[in-house]
């Protein structure tokens, strides 16, 4: 394994050997064991402040490493390596060149796998400057986006990210801005707001005519609004907490991975939805709560105990392609020049469904179908769902259920228990219909429809999100 080396630095008051590995950055001082800070940690790294007065001033090399604690945070560490060398100008250029080392080993658009270059090979190819543009939604949630943003933003500062910066005015401007983003000048549009941004910027790729390169486009998940099922359902399979620091971690660190999209449709209206559909019990809950805004995360806990007051059923058809071992390799999403993603599974709306579909009619008291994980930050709906498995997971319980019932599902969800509940099913499909009466309120990615039929045909992974692979445990 090469490796580069340096041993002009000092840790602290000891001499520090320094080496960039295919793994980390290597700080070994004597007699005691190396430190490795592994590249999918360390953001980058700078010339800091000089340390001295005069002829005997020197800027130390400070490299930045977001650093997981043991209970799972990630918090910024910066350590700073001063200089070993008795020539200030000999010990400049030795950090100016440490700091392109260090940028070229961290950036994530690195293959991690490539064999260790030589230093020439890193001074010819420094990474070129990424740019991102974050859309902050002052409105989201009970209101601190900015200042969720504020605590972060040094990380995009430090792993040499150049920034733009636009705060939302009003609904639909996330939509505006994606419907008219420029693809090519930045690499990844970070949001940061809850659920409800998220799918505004999904429609604004989708209403594009090159939709099909848009909703590739990469975007970042900063937590901000009141559910940010998305936000957690990422950092779930990353193995992250859902936090600021990991969330920003993922977006700045993290590459575009692959996340299914799904069309909804009904007669005269089709969206796109990356989280969830849901009707009756939690679209009224849901919906009903939009007055307990101000309570953030906790409108959704005031919500269900009103609605728990007066339980009630809800009357419609649910029809649905029930998977089977055969699709264990659903096809993934192709882009074409056609105006809309090709829809291969639903029948034409207003015929019947296909005889092989299953179907449950009559009341239910629960309907929530999910295309990610998790539909907020403590609601594990679908515990077996990833975000490109080809399928939405539907939590269906028929019949009237008790309070009893209820209080079960409601106690199990953070940890995804629910599923255990004998009045439960979970049900996997790549496409379903759902008629209900007109009235009725049903609840697509947190935004309000009315009722009537709809039909849902995933699209397997259409959009990207920034996140890494989990390491294993
Ligand atoms: N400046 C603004 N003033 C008022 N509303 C806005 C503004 N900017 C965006 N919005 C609207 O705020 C709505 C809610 O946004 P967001 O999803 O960020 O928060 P949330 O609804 O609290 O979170 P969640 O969707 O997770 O429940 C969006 O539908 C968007 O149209």
């Amino acid at each position: 394994m090469s490796v580069i080396s340096c041993s002009a630095f000092r840790l602290g008051r000891q001499d520090a050997a320094v080496s960039a590995t295919s793994v980390g950055l290597k700080v070994a001082v004597d007699k005691k064991p190396a430190l490795v800070y592994r590249w999918a940690d360390v953001l980058g790294a700078s010339a800091g402040l000089d340390e001295g007065i005069g002829a005997t001033s020197s800027m130390p090399l400070v490299v930045h490493v977001l650093e997981k604690t043991k209970g799972g945070k990630r918090k910024l560490r910066d350590v700073v390596l001063t200089s070993a060398a008795a020539d200030n100008g000999i010990h400049q250029m030795e950090v100016d060149k440490w700091v392109r080392i260090v940028q070229y080993f961290a950036d994530p658009r690195r293959d991690a796998n490539a064999p260790c270059p030589t230093l020439d090979e890193v001074m010819q190819h420094s990474p070129r400057q990424r740019t991102f543009l974050v859309l902050i939604n002052p409105a989201g949630g009970s209101g601190k986006a900015e200042k969720i943003y504020d605590k972060v933003e040094s990380f995009l500062v430090l792993a040499n990210v150049r920034v733009e910066k636009i705060v939302t005015e009003r609904p639909h401007h996330a939509l505006d801005v994606a419907e008219h983003l420029d693809l090519v000048k930045y690499d990844c549009l970070v949001i940061v707001g809850g659920d409800g941004l998220v799918y505004e910027v999904v429609q604004g790729f989708m209403k594009r005519l090159d939709w099909a390169a848009a909703i590739q486009f990469p975007l970042g998940i900063l937590p901000a609004g009141s559910g940010n099922g998305l936000a957690k359902s990422i950092c779930e399979a990353a193995g992250e907490i859902s936090s600021p620091e990991s969330c920003m971690y993922l977006s700045v660190k993290g590459r575009p991975v692959p996340l299914d999209v799904a069309t909804l449709r009904n007669a005269s209206t089709t969206c796109y939805l990356v989280l969830s559909l849901t009707w009756g019990f939690m679209a009224e809950i849901d919906y009903e709560s939009e007055k307990y805004r101000f309570f953030g995360g906790q409108r959704f806990v005031v919500g269900t105990l009103v609605k728990l007051l007066a339980p009630k059923t809800w009357n419609g058809t649910f029809s649905y392609l029930e998977s089977t071992a055969d699709d264990a390799d659903v096809p993934r999403f192709q882009a074409s020049d056609s105006p809309a993603p090709e829809l291969s599974v639903l029948p034409p709306l207003g015929t019947p469904v296909p005889p092989k579909w299953k179907t449950i009619e009559g009341p239910m008291s629960m309907f929530w179908a999910m295309n990610v994980s998790h539909a907020s930050t403590d609601a594990h709906i679908a515990p077996p769902a990833r975000l490109d498995d080809g399928f939405f997971h539907v939590v269906v319980m028929e019949g009237k259920a008790s309070r009893g019932d209820y209080a079960g599902v409601m106690l199990g969800l953070e940890k995804g228990q629910h599923v255990d509940q004998p009045a439960v099913q979970l049900i996997k499909t790549r496409a379903f219909q759902l008629q209900t009466p007109d009235e009725h309120v049903l609840m697509a990615d947190g935004e309000r429809c009315d009722g009537g039929t709809w039909q849902v045909e995933v699209h397997r992974g259409m959009a990207r999100v920034m996140s890494v692979m989990a390491s294993p445990p």
